[in-house]
């Protein structure tokens, strides 16, 4: 396998006990790049489980989506930036100035510290939300119109790249050009199950849309056979990839 899309592939890391995090990490990351902590993990296991995986020579994907005023998540960014991850996130959601002071106060903490700055990415409109779940938070636009502005927004702040729906990745491609990423969840080969996420693509499809790195988690964590799943997804990018 090439490291090209080992590195684009993120196992989410959905599970509460800290060994059960560490099995994940010894038995996937001959075939997975970067480990995506989330809520419930962290809640449970805190800034330890962040330092095991980097000991098993993973990087982590902080996925705590902040979204709270400005100050409160620049703070909590930095504090991201001092546990040495590879990207963390936040709600564009939170709005223009959220994203704003954030990058500003990252990029001045990296600078003086000289720590490698973390990738910035901004959820746009979450995988499991369709328009009724818009229109019950008030919000009367369609998903994808909403994606793009956000998509837009979270740019203009100075964001390396957004979280979104493969379904969606090309719209954001257009609208926000090459160099931003687009990190994919609601990701589902054909040999896996829709679980709760409600507009996926297969890998394939999700990387020929313009995704730059794809989150997987059930459907790996799922498979009788976890690292042979992995495997398989990886194929699926590197023939993505090529053509
Ligand atoms: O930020 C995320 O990672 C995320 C955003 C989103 O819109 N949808 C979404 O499913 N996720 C995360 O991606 C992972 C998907 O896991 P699976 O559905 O098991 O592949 C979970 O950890 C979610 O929290």
């Amino acid at each position: 396998m090439t490291h090209e899309a080992k590195d684009r592939l993120i196992f989410a890391l959905d599970v509460d006990e800290f060994a059960a995090a560490e099995e994940w990490v010894k038995t996937l990351h001959t075939n997975v790049g970067l480990f995506k902590i989330g809520k419930q993990l962290f809640t449970r296991c805190g800034p330890e489980v962040v330092k095991m995986v980097q000991k098993h020579g993973g990087q982590v994907f902080l996925d705590l989506k902040y979204h709270d005023i400005p100050n409160t998540v620049a703070k909590a960014g930095v504090e991201a930036c001092r546990l040495g991850v590879k990207i963390f996130n936040v709600h564009a959601l939170g709005g223009e100035e959220m994203m704003r002071r954030t990058v500003a106060e990252v990029d001045a903490y990296c600078a003086k510290s000289g720590s490698e700055r973390p990738l910035l990415l901004a959820v746009t409109i979450l995988t499991s939300s369709t328009a009724e779940t818009l229109r019950g938070v008030g919000i009367d636009r369609p998903v994808d119109e909403m994606v793009v502005r956000l998509a837009q927004l979270a740019k203009t702040a100075g964001f390396d790249g957004v979280v979104a729906s493969p379904k969606e990745a090309a719209l954001i491609r257009a609208a926000c050009g090459s160099d931003f990423a687009i990190v994919t969840p609601g990701v589902r080969p054909s040999f896996a199950a829709l679980d709760d996420q409600k507009r996926v693509s297969t890998p394939a499809e999700a990387i020929a849309a313009g995704a730059t790195s794809l989150v997987i988690g059930r459907p790996i964590s799922a498979a009788r056979n976890p690292l042979e799943a992995a495997g398989k997804i990886l194929l699926e990018i590197e023939a993505a990839l090529a053509t």
